[in-house]
């Protein structure tokens, strides 16, 4: 099958198109997983899927590096609508993306090759507290909950961006226990379909550190929608300004909020393209990431 991969800031996908999967839509999860493998398969955070839509320009489907399938990317929003514009998928310079979480408006910033470096996404409203994840703890003060770790509780916002969202605001993302906390908060039975957690410290009313454990993949180097509920849990709670510059693992995304909505603007990399051997007997059951 013909298959691209591509990165924003590092959290990387290998994008399909529907027509090339059209005989294995029931193995899309063991071909996440396959193709997500760094040794036997092309390695990535998960697989993405491009397709028709009938109420949007475009369509992506998207599946961890586990095979669990989510509602929202935001990495993968711009990758598709650069994946979309460069192949002539859509010929406007603003359209629309149908996700299993929303449609969303899409901006390209084509340079003057006609290749897209940089995306704008409208990412919708903030969308914080209970009622907006899937959740079945304890009654939450100022959409706050604090769950359990060892000995400690660790204190986080509950945002949706169309996928869910654990924002703890921690002393120093960038030296926090990502691997050890992540796993037992993402797991955690308050949380009925998993969470995505970030761990995040301003370091200053537009700037502010970041780290992520995703849902279904782990430690990885960027998470859009992370980004955006983010910034949503630290303009809810009176820390960061209306503009601010998310320091990713992978590299820096801006994101805005303005009239209540979430505009994520950052960089879209093609990788390369080429033909994956799907292979009925040999590549089966291989991916491995949890
Ligand atoms: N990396 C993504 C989010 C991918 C999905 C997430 N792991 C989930 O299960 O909700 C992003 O850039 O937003």
């Amino acid at each position: 099958m013909r298959v691209a991969k591509m990165h924003a800031l590092g959290n990387s996908y290998i994008y399909v198109e529907e027509h090339e999967i059209a005989a294995i839509r029931h193995r899309l999860p063991e071909l996440a997983r396959t193709v997500s493998d760094v040794r036997k398969g092309i390695g990535s955070d998960g697989l993405i899927v491009i397709g028709s839509s009938t109420v949007a320009d475009v369509r992506m489907q998207i599946f961890n590096a586990d095979g669990s399938e989510a509602e929202n990317c935001g990495n993968g929003l711009r990758c598709v609508a650069k994946y979309a514009y460069e192949q002539g998928l859509v010929s406007k310079q603003e359209f629309h993306v149908e996700t299993k979480g929303g449609v969303f408006h899409a901006k390209i910033w084509p340079d003057e090759r006609g290749t897209v470096p940089k995306v704008t996404v409208n990412m919708g409203p903030m969308r914080l507290g209970p009622q907006q994840v899937p959740y079945s703890g304890p009654a939450v003060v100022d959409n706050e909950v604090a769950v359990q770790v060892g000995e400690d509780n660790l204190s986080g916002t509950l945002v949706s961006v169309g996928n869910p969202h654990f924002v703890a605001f921690v002393e120093d993302a960038v030296t926090s226990n990502v691997a050890a906390i992540g796993p037992i908060i993402e797991r955690h039975p308050w949380f009925p379909e998993r969470i995505n957690v970030e761990f995040v410290t301003p370091r200053s009313r537009q700037e502010l550190d970041f780290r992520v454990w995703e849902r279904g993949s782990g430690i990885t180097f960027a998470c859009g929608t992370g980004a955006c509920a983010s910034v949503a849990a630290g303009v809810s709670k009176g820390l960061l300004d209306n503009q601010v510059r998310v320091h990713l693992l992978g590299g820096d995304l801006d994101v805005a909020v303005k009239d209540g909505q979430i505009f994520m603007t950052g960089e879209a990399v093609h990788v390369f393209s080429g033909v994956y051997a799907w292979d009925d007997e040999g590549k089966r059951e291989q991916g491995s990431r949890q």
